[in-house]
């Protein structure tokens, strides 16, 4: 029997697959995250029956390939070894609200298989649905499963691999910072890109900065400062407002033809901060939060002077970035990252580390 009913992921891009059991929530996260559906009408989405491909070009190319949870892909039809073998991350995705032992031993099972064929994959488990939980139960489930994976992992004599969990639902940012920081993992230029967001805070005033894919709402990069998932939100929702304003702004070349055009943004906000967002490449937006250096000041006419001077610097080293982003991308070409996991731990989305 010939097996090739799975896609085959192209060598040139990375891609991310996501598994499951049935309604854990896989489809509905595809839809909100790159098809900006909204939430709610993922109530009515049905179960998927085949393997789907989402292709996601940004800083990379990714590919997101979704396997139904209904399918067993340990059957001798499916070449599960082939596809395993060529993806970055494998993104596991767990129902919180739902009893979820079967499908901690469904995924110890295929970590167990994804190890052995590429020891290389990042393996990252989205607790899903938290939304349904409460504060404390969130915790408590997120210890319990991580306890769990850990001590199945050493039952098969996988201590060294290291597994990434986080908190997500569709219903809040919490779904687009995991896919970030999963998407991150894959970006081999990552390193290089967050010297050169640190480089811009120390030199132009900035409070945070984020490299926001600009239809998905996933940032492919960050300054290192801590990430302040308000800071995120208000970052991210800039982005619409200033593409339905541009819509409603758009130039005509007096031929009825639209120009294209750099877009740039700049909004005062009522704390005096101000919210800059300039159009990079690739598909790609940055949106910096400027603290207010004169928030005692109430002469309004030093202060907005003095907020022109911070807006020519940071103009001037914004285009400074995109330039260097601009050479970064000819010279760079994707190669799959080196695998990350050596160390025995289970670490915990948002920086916390758990030994096993
Ligand atoms: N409360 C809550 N419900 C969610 C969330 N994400 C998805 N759902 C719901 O979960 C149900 C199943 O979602 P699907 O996306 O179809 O699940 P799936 O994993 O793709 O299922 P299969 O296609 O059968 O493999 C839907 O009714 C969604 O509305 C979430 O974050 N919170």
């Amino acid at each position: 029997m010939e097996a090739t009913l799975l896609p085959n992921p192209k060598d040139t891009n990375a891609t991310i697959l996501l598994m499951g059991l049935r309604r854990g929530g896989k489809s509905s996260i595809c839809k909100v995250v790159f098809h900006n559906m909204q939430p709610l009408d993922t109530l009515y989405l049905e179960s998927t029956s085949k393997p789907t491909t989402e292709q996601f070009s940004s800083l990379i190319d990714l590919s997101v390939m979704e396997l139904p949870g209904q399918l067993n892909y340990f059957e001798p039809n499916y070449d599960s070894e082939r596809l395993f073998s060529s993806i970055g991350a494998l993104v596991y995705v767990i129902d919180s609200q739902d009893e979820y032992l079967n499908a901690l031993t469904n995924l110890s099972m295929i970590i167990e298989f994804a190890y052995k064929v590429n020891p290389k994959i990042n393996i990252e488990v989205l607790i899903h649905k938290i939304d349904g939980l409460s504060e404390d139960y969130r915790m408590d489930a997120q210890r319990d499963i991580m306890q769990r994976t850990g001590d199945e992992l050493l039952d098969l004599g996988l201590e060294g691999v290291q597994v990434s969990f986080y908190l997500t639902s569709i219903f809040d940012h919490s779904i687009y910072e995991a896919f970030s920081r999963i998407v991150q993992k894959l970006i081999p230029e990552l390193p290089s890109l967050e010297n050169m967001l640190d480089n811009l805070v120390q030199h132009s005033s900035i409070d945070k900065v984020f490299l926001f894919d600009v239809n998905s709402k996933i940032y492919v990069a960050t300054d290192s400062s801590p990430v302040d998932i308000q800071t995120y939100e208000v970052c991210a929702e800039f982005i619409d407002i200033t593409i339905d304003l541009d819509d409603l702004y758009v130039e005509n070349d007096g031929n009825g033809e639209n120009k294209p055009r750099e877009l740039r943004s700049v909004s005062h906000l009522s704390s005096g901060s101000i919210l800059y967002l300039k159009q990079m490449i690739r598909g790609l937006a940055l949106v910096a939060l400027i603290k207010n250096e004169d928030s005692n000041d109430n002469k309004s006419i030093q202060s907005s002077a003095s907020q022109d001077k911070t807006l020519t610097i940071i103009d001037y080293n914004i285009n400074l970035f995109k330039k260097s982003l601009m050479r970064m991308w000819e010279h760079s070409r994707f190669v799959p990252v080196d695998g990350l996991n050596t160390e025995e731990t289970l670490s915990i989305g948002k920086g916390i580390t758990k030994n096993i």
